[in-house]
Formats: structure tokens, sequence, C-alpha cells
């Protein structure tokens, strides 16, 4: 008879994990990712939408801007001081309503210069931002996510203790199996996905308010029903969001496209993790 060996690590038993700690500075209660199967979809614009809004409800917001190639989220918030960096670590920049960001191009001396990096080097600047960062006290930190489902993500997931993940597409992207490889590589890192958002859904006739589906009518509740995934809003083609973004004053929208999604997050927090508030 053979003897039952207890699991080692790395064994399938007990797998190795690779998550990395924050630093003792930081108390962050819940963190969710925010992430596309391909880029160029609003994933950033989402996750600073999400912020805004659940910094309006009076909670502590950070925004980690991993998109380190891509670095979108101090434009829309107008930042473009350059962080402070001491002995005990990376001090984030504070918008005008306090939220936290941490991005690669607070740290650039020219913010257009290109970051030409391997991925080792990418993912590693990435678990930098959250060991090195000193976020403080967060009730939320949201993870602008590297685009697609490559080695960044990859290290992305399995480095940040992640509580969740909303997923962002458009409505031609849900055609494809793009948004099924992004909720496969979750499942297979064991991290809940939260739901999808669908961006640029339909544009609003400014005449008569009728929704224009430009793309056709998107099979995005149909996705979500055989992936067992909850929508959690659908966002138009909004000219004023784009033209708030490129003036640098994201924080004024104003408009309740997220509203329920907004309350579904805060859920977490107020339900501590009962994931399935969210199905
Ligand atoms: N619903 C929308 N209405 C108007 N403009 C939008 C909308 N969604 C995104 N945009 C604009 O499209 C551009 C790309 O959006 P964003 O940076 O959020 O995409 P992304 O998925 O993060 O891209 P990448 O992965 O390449 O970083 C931005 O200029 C943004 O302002």
């Amino acid at each position: 008879m053979s003897e039952k060996k207890e699991s080692c690590e790395g064994c399938e038993g007990n797998p190795q994990s690779f998550l990395e700690k924050t630093n003792n500075f930081n108390s962050i209660k819940k963190v969710i990712g925010v992430v596309s199967g391909k880029g160029g979809v609003g994933k950033s614009l989402v996750a600073a939408m999400l912020s805004i809004l659940i910094n309006r409800k009076g909670y502590n917001t950070g925004i980690l801007d991993a998109d380190i190639t891509g670095p979108s989220i101090p434009k829309m918030f107008g930042i473009n001081k350059k962080a402070q960096v001491n002995e005990m670590g990376i001090l984030p920049e504070k918008t005008h309503n306090n939220i936290s960001i941490m991005s690669i191009n607070l740290l650039l001396d020219q913010a257009d210069a290109p970051v030409i990096w391997r991925g080792p080097l990418l993912a590693g600047t990435v678990k930098q931002f959250w060991t090195d960062v000193i976020w403080g006290d967060l009730d939320f930190l949201f993870i602008d996510m590297p685009p697609g489902t490559g080695d960044v993500p990859l290290t992305v997931f399995q480095s940040i203790p992640l509580d969740g993940i909303i997923i962002v597409t458009s409505p031609q992207e849900l055609v494809s199996m793009i948004v099924k490889k992004a909720y496969n590589m979750a499942k297979h890192m064991n991290i809940p996905v939260l739901g999808i958002i669908e961006n640029m859904s339909y544009i609003k006739c400014p005449n008569c308010g009728e929704k224009i589906y430009l793309f056709g009518k998107s099979n995005l509740r149909e996705t979500a029903k055989n992936l067992n995934l909850n929508v959690l809003g659908e966002i138009p083609v909004d000219p004023l969001m784009a033209q708030l973004v490129d003036k640098g004053e994201f924080e004024r929208f104003n408009n309740d496209y997220l509203d329920k999604a907004a309350d579904k997050i805060e859920n977490m927090l107020v339900k501590d993790t009962d994931i399935h508030s969210f199905v």
C-alpha cells in the first residue's frame, strides 16, 4: 500500500502562490481588476467611471494604471505632475476629489515617451505599483489591467490578490471568443468575475432620443447568460464623455450609465465580499 504523503508547495493539492504582499503602510479592502480581451474597448474609461462613482459615495478610492504601454488614467484626470518618491516608497498623485492614482506616466520624464519594454519588465513595474506605492487606507483599489490575455495580465492576475474582475467589451467583440478568453483566464486563476460592462453599445439621436445600435443589436445578454454572468451596465458612445476625457476633466461626468454597477460594487464592502450578491 502506498503511503499518502503531505503535498508540498507546488503540488496540485497546494498550488504555489505567487501573490505579492502590499507594503505595511497600506490597508486596502477590495481590489477590483477591470479587464478587456483586447485594447481600445474603453477599459480605462470604465475603470475611471467606477472609481469616480465609488468616490462620490464617500469611499477612499484608488486607481492603479497597470496598462504600462498605453497609460491613459492621469490624462483623464488632468494630472501631469511627477509622482514623489521617498525612502518609504512611491506616493500616488491625488485627483481633485482625492482619488489616489499611480501610473507609469507619473514616473516618466516625458509623458509621451513610449515604453518599449519587454513583458517581464512591464509585469515587474505593475507589481511594484502594488508593493511599493503607499496607497494608505483604501476602501477600493481599481486596477486598469493591461489589455488582452498575455503574460503581463497573467502576472498581474497571479501577483495581486484581486477580489474580482469586471470584463469590458464592445458590441462587435462579443460575437468573438475574446470575452470568453478573459472569462476563462479569471476562472483558471479562481478570481470571481463580477460581471460584464458593454461600452459603445449605442448612440442616442440628439433630436428624438432614439437609441441607434451602430453595430446592430449585440448579443450581450445571451453571452452573459451562457457564461452565467451579470450584465453590470451598457454605456453609449457619448461625445460629452469624450470631451471631458480630452480636457482632463473626467471627474465632472454626469450620467447614470454605471450607477447600478457602482451600487453592486459598494455592496461588496457592505456585505463583505458576498460575491453571490452579484448574481
Ligand atoms: N462610451 C464612450 N463615449 C465616448 N468616448 C469613448 C467612450 N468609450 C471610450 N471612449 C474614448 O475612446 C478612447 C479609448 O478609450 P479607453 O482609453 O478607455 O480604452 P481602453 O480599452 O482602455 O484602451 P487601451 O486598452 O488601448 O488602453 C478614449 O479617448 C475614450 O475617451
